[in-house]
């Protein structure tokens, strides 16, 4: 089974804040917060699917071209049996220039914040590693 391949996107707004999403009640890694964003699908880029998860999700407009990768992280997720465990990886893209003001559209909770407030945040556990990348992207 190859591994889930995930996308997450950090907003960045002119005052330098970065949009987070707190993951709603009875999902996976309910209540943490996260960096928007969602699964790829078959036949899809990442940057596609990424502007096709913030859409969904936030219910902005987005170019493939305006995402820079700028990290990712990966782990082994179980699942109940007799599913075996699966990889997963998660690519995180930055992004300056979108359209359209962002809403929780999926029942989440939505926030922006200076990347120093994002580390006191309850993050999930490949964000937290994300988090450490994009800092070191804005120069620590
Ligand atoms: N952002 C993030 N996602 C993670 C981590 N670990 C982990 O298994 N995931 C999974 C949860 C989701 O299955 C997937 C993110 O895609 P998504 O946001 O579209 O998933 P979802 O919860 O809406 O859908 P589902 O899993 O309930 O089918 O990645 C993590 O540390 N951070």
């Amino acid at each position: 089974m190859p591994p889930l391949l995930v996308v997450a996107g950090a907003l960045v707004n002119r005052a330098g804040l970065v949009l987070m999403h707190r993951r709603p009640p009875g999902k996976h890694l309910e209540g943490l917060w996260e960096f928007p964003g969602g699964k790829v699908e078959i036949g899809e880029t990442p940057p596609a699917a990424l502007a096709r998860e913030l859409t969904e999700e936030l219910g902005v407009s987005i170019c493939d071209s305006a995402f820079q990768p700028c990290g990712f992280a990966h782990e082994m997720r179980d699942f109940s049996p007799p599913q075996p465990p699966r990889g997963i990886v998660l690519l995180l893209y930055s992004c300056r220039i979108w359209t359209g003001i962002p809403a929780p559209l999926e029942g989440g909770e939505l926030g922006w914040f200076a990347i120093r407030q994002i580390e006191s945040l309850e993050l999930a556990p490949l964000d937290r590693v994300l988090l450490g990348q994009l800092r070191a992207g804005f120069g620590g």
